[in-house]
């Protein structure tokens, strides 16, 4: 049903669905309960967002705390983007760390980010559309995060279009991880 690709991060997954095609179009199916119980991977999800973006927006690095804090699951409807996960769990061997993913609408590849990573993506296409699953509901005071060019993450952009919020996010050196 998938095809499955470990990351150098413990728990952070990379998907390929199988993509049915007919005379039609194609049918490709994100999400299914049973496939990821057998990762034995939370996949309790209780909210789903749907982000348009223009090409060069860059949204992160952005994580929620405990108590709701968020497993993901990313794909693209449409465009594509380069998608990055941070490792903030203090205990991890690969605290700090991250992995990188091109995520996009041809391939249809998923992205799964267990709670404790920061998350964040460039938009590389106009009109693209990233839709997310998320374990907990949003919750803006437990927003947590740091500045998207602080981690030694290889963005293949120099000057982004940013949130006012995502400005002035601390660098990660001064992100105090709760994780
Ligand atoms: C993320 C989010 C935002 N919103 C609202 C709040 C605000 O009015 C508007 C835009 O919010 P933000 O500026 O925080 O959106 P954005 O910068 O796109 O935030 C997102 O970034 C990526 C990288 C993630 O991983 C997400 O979990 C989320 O943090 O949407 C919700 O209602 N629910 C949500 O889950």
């Amino acid at each position: 049903m998938y095809q499955l690709h470990k990351t150098k991060i413990d728990g952070c997954l990379e998907l390929t669905p199988n993509i049915f095609n007919d005379h039609r179009g194609i049918s490709i199916k994100p999400f299914h309960s049973d496939f990821f119980q057998t990762l034995g991977v939370e996949h309790n999800f209780n909210e789903d967002l749907m982000v348009i973006s223009h090409k060069g927006v860059l949204r992160g690095m952005h994580l929620q705390n405990p108590p709701l804090q968020q497993a993901k699951l990313i794909y693209c409807a449409s465009g594509s983007i380069f998608d990055v996960a941070v490792d903030v769990r203090k205990n991890s061997p690969t605290y700090g760390q991250h992995v990188a993913f091109y995520v996009d609408a041809v391939k249809h590849n998923i992205v799964y980010i267990p709670s404790g990573l920061a998350h964040g993506y460039l938009v590389l296409e106009d009109c693209t559309t990233v839709i997310y699953k998320m374990s907990s509901v949003y919750s803006p005071g437990l927003e947590s995060g740091f500045r998207w060019d602080s981690a030694a993450i290889p963005w293949p952009v120099q000057n982004p279009i940013l949130s006012d919020k995502d400005k002035s996010l601390p660098g990660f050196n001064d992100f105090v991880s709760i994780f």
